[in-house]
């Protein structure tokens, strides 16, 4: 199963080496603008699954916002460790 770190190490490397349809490379170059606004839809999306879905969905949700976040941190060029720090 994909952990939080390894998906970051996933992505880092997808970020690094640009495969063509990588939907991680086009949200990239939608700059921390664009990523930001899918963290803020994402944040939403997982409210509202908590409050009136499924604890599955739920679920599903949260891992959404998670990666969107990765995607943030590799945009801002912050590591795990830079995040890790702080909790
Ligand atoms: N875990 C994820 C992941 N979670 C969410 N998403 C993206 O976030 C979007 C959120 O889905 P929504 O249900 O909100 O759909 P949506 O808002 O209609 O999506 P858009 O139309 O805005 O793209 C998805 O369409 C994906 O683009 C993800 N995209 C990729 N991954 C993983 O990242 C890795 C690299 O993926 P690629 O870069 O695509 O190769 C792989 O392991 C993937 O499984």
């Amino acid at each position: 199963m994909k952990t939080f770190d390894t998906l970051f190490a996933e992505l880092a490397d997808k970020a690094e080496q640009r495969p063509e349809g990588s939907r991680t490379v086009t949200e990239l170059d939608s700059g921390v603008h664009g990523i930001g606004k899918k963290i803020v839809e994402e944040a939403a999306e997982v409210w509202m699954a908590a409050e009136y879905e499924s604890d599955a969905e739920a679920a599903e949700e949260i891992s959404q916002l998670l990666y969107h976040l990765q995607v943030l941190m590799l945009a801002k060029g912050l590591s795990l460790e830079d995040v890790y720090k702080h909790l």
